[in-house]
């Protein structure tokens, strides 16, 4: 896999720009957190960088992205649409079958999820619904996970469990954190955005949370 190379980038919104102009580069095996306060430009970059990748690339945005009216099966199992002919789609959604059956129930379980399969995701709560996003991406399996805040509205063990998950399973990873402790524990690089700019960008290793809060 080649890196994700951004050079000059920037974004506006009606004639106001919120991004940039910035540059970046991300090699493959690094584990990337975006840090900032909010409004800073998080997910502006994100979206721009998957943008870039959309070809490997599996991006799970901060609204979710969701079908209310869908279970959590064929939510999870929209993460891999593209990968399957239209008839298989349409089969799984009328009649789920065995194989993403089983392979979607293992990734539930690992997230707490499994009771919930049949269940709509509208009528799930903030931290479930979140969990089935966190599970369509680990279904989809891409090289690159490019995530906006993937664990704001869990709890401290499932947030570990789910981080866990996710830095395990992608080889490359971009994830927009609001907690600092869980960036410096679960990625080897710490970017901070300010004003739509790069404040800081070092390794996690070399980093403690009083060194981040000048960005807050
Ligand atoms: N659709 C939009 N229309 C107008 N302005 C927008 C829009 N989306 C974002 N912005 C502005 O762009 C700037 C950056 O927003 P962005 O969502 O990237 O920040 P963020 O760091 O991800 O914030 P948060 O942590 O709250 O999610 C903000 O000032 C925001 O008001």
């Amino acid at each position: 896999m080649n890196s994700l190379v951004v050079n000059d980038i920037s974004a506006s919104y009606g004639g106001t720009r919120v991004l940039g102009p910035l540059s970046l580069s991300v090699v493959p095996g690094e584990k990337v957190a975006v840090v900032g306060r909010s409004g800073a430009g998080k997910s502006t970059l994100l979206s721009l960088l998957y943008d870039e990748a959309r070809e490997t690339g599996v991006y799970m945005p901060q609204d979710l992205g969701l079908v209310e009216t869908l279970s959590v099966f064929h939510n999870v199992f929209m993460g891999r649409l593209d990968q399957h002919p239209i008839w298989y789609n349409l089969a799984n959604l009328i009649h789920p079958m065995k194989r993403p059956t089983e392979d979607i129930s293992a990734i539930l379980e690992t997230l707490s999820m499994a009771d919930k399969i049949r269940e709509p995701a509208g009528e799930l709560s903030g931290g479930q619904r979140q969990r089935t996003a966190v599970g369509r991406a680990l279904y989809q399996q891409g090289r690159i996970l490019l995530a906006d805040e993937p664990v704001s509205a869990l709890d401290e063990p499932q947030a570990h469990r789910v981080m866990q998950a996710l830095v395990g399973q992608f080889e490359t990873a971009v994830i927009a954190l609001h907690d600092v402790d869980l960036a410096l524990q679960y990625t080897d690089r710490v970017i901070g955005i300010r004003d739509g700019l790069i404040a800081l960008d070092e390794p996690s290793n070399r980093l403690s949370p009083s060194d981040l809060q000048p960005l807050y």
